[in-house]
């Protein structure tokens, strides 16, 4: 079973896929991917430097995070062009590890911030969303990252609204508890519908 895992920008996905990896089911997550697919040398970063210029890396040639998310999360286009360098090489990496982790285990979930947006749901067996209101992500997303009310709305503002996702979804995890009561629902899930 291919089971999709996603949600707003900090409502709680890594932290549910860690309980998720806790109880013996393997995640392949995109964040992390895409951070593989933009190293020092590899083709993603060849393209962004193309498409961006060479501001956008540190001294040290190492892609400018910051500076890219600067760029990117306060303007749509420049946000699309990102996507379209990127998200096809995130696919293919993340499809090969997910075919790989198949042939040994019964049950893989991919975490894709940007599901529902890249409109990926057919590919799932169940999509599972992990649901705050945008309030507490807010709150959450200016913790976490250190970042004003503005810029973390300007985020927030990049994705498809939290309560879409939450009507799609086949199973909603919901996350305004402790940890323990996330993990509950993640010991439910497998349970009841894995
Ligand atoms: C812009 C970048 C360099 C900022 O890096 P940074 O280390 O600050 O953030 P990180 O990668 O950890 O992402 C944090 C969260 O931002 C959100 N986010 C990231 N990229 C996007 C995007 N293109 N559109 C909307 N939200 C996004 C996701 O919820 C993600 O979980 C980076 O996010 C990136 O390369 N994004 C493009 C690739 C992408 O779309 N990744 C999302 C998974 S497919
Ligand atoms: N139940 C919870 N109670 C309090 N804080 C939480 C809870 N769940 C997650 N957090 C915190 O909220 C922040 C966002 O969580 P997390 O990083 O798991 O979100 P995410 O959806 O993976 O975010 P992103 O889209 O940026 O990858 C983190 O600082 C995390 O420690």
């Amino acid at each position: 079973m291919l089971i999709g895992l996603t949600g707003g920008i900090a409502t709680g996905k890594s932290t549910a896929a860690k309980l998720f990896e806790q109880h013996g089911i393997p995640v392949v997550d995109a964040d992390v991917v895409s951070r593989q697919m933009v190293e020092k040398g590899s083709e993603g970063l060849r393209k962004i430097v193309n498409h961006f210029g060479k501001t956008i890396l540190n001294e040290d040639g190492t892609l400018n995070r910051k500076k890219l998310g600067e760029l990117i999360f306060n303007d749509s286009s420049l946000r699309q062009q990102l996507n379209h360098i990127l998200h096809p090489l995130i696919r293919e990496e993340m499809n090969r590890q997910t075919t790989h982790l198949l042939k040994t285990n019964q049950h893989v979930i991919q975490d894709i911030p940007l599901l529902f947006e890249n409109k990926l749901e057919q590919h799932f067996d169940l999509v599972i969303v992990v649901y705050i209101d945008q309030q507490e992500q807010i709150k959450r997303l200016q913790q976490r990252d250190d970042i004003s009310y503005e810029a973390a709305l300007s985020k927030v503002k990049s994705q498809a609204p939290i309560e879409d996702k939450k009507a799609l979804a086949g199973i909603v995890l919901k996350n305004h508890g402790t940890i323990d009561a996330l993990e509950e629902q993640v010991k439910e899930t497998i349970q009841n519908h894995f």
